[in-house]
């Protein structure tokens, strides 16, 4: 199967190494200093699933892209999307699947907007990966799982080629017919972690540790739970359950990929992840104070970053 993976990030460079790993015909979609980077020391990933150099990738810039793709998984941040989606127009062909590992939902209707909702899967991925400053893929901890799936749920002869593809990698790939609900799922979790350790610039543990740590906690994964009821994707009593252990578990270390952004100086996802899920709270008329602070912290901090 021919895969273009846009962004050679930390999840587009982590799943993308993985699939060529194992034998899979794939070229990276980068921007110029990621394509030199790439050209002269390879693809590095650092993991505790054992690490990889893949030396000298495929990989092709905008402007030159001239072929079609059976599959381009997309996996840069939000707020790069509206130029990625030009940038890999020309890769998209009649028989093209998109499958996008960005957190939150905005996106979908991005790409439903330029390309077609027939061309648009459902995906997901849990990991903590970064690229560090050398252009290394640090894989943070075991997990690395990669969930895809048709939006309608069905077994689609394309669905079941691209579980082929996948299927000798080391990454746990899982095709879900459920693939909507998950995503929902993920996005309540996601909010909830990042929102939460990105206020108190703690991990999961320290903030437990914290008098009123927990109840925080909690109370935002509540409002994030009601916007997605809201939206008829509430999630399951035992999701809620994982949800709770996790993000309660005392001396845990997790934190949210977005943390690292904003420890680092770096740009967040603020709207995409936490601004569209309080703006579709809002819409149904919900209250929602912890998320709403949640928004604000981050968009106070955009403020200052910018200046
Ligand atoms: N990191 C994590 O642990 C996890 C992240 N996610 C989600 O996955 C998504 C991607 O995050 P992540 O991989 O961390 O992000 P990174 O910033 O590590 O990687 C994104 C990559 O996209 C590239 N990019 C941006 N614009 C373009 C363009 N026009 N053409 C080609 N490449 C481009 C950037 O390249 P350049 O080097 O040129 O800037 C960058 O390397 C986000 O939505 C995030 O929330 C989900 C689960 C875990
Ligand atoms: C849920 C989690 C922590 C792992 O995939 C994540 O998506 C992130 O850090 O952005």
């Amino acid at each position: 199967m021919k895969i273009l993976v846009v962004g050679a990030g930390a999840t587009g460079g982590y799943f993308g190494g993985r699939l060529l790993e194992s034998g899979q015909d794939v070229t990276f979609l980068v921007r110029k200093a990621r394509a030199e980077a790439l050209a002269a020391n390879g693809l590095v990933i650092r993991s505790p699933a054992d690490d990889v150099h893949l030396p000298a990738p495929a990989t092709v810039q905008a402007g030159a892209l001239r072929e079609t793709f059976e599959l381009i998984i997309v996996s840069c941040k939000a707020y790069h999307l509206p130029q990625v989606i030009e940038d890999m127009a020309p890769a998209v062909g009649n028989e093209t699947a998109i499958l996008p590992l960005l957190n939150g939902m905005r996106h979908m209707d991005l790409l439903d907007t330029r390309f077609g909702t027939e061309h648009v899967l459902g995906g997901q991925c849990i990991i903590a990966a970064t690229l560090d400053a050398q252009g290394v893929v640090r894989h943070l901890n075991a997990s690395h799982s990669l969930t895809f799936g048709e939006r309608d749920g069905s077994r689609s002869p394309r669905i079941e080629r691209i579980a082929q593809a996948m299927s000798g990698v080391r990454f746990e790939p899982r095709l879900s017919t459920t693939i909507l609900q998950d995503m929902w799922d993920k996005w309540v979790f996601l909010a909830s972690l990042a929102g939460i350790t990105c206020l108190m610039r703690a991990p999961v543990g320290d903030i437990v540790a914290a008098a009123g740590g927990q109840r925080a906690i909690l109370g935002l994964l509540d409002d994030c739970r009601r916007v997605a009821q809201a939206h008829g994707h509430a999630p399951s009593e035992a999701v809620l359950q994982r949800a709770r252990a996790t993000l309660t578990e005392q001396g845990s270390a997790l934190s949210a990929s977005m943390m690292r952004d904003l420890e680092r100086g770096g740009p967040v996802e603020a709207d995409h992840v936490i601004g569209d899920l309080l703006a579709r709270g809002e819409a149904a008329a919900l209250d929602l104070p912890m998320l709403r602070v949640a928004y604000t912290h981050l968009k106070a901090y955009e403020i200052r970053h910018a200046r």
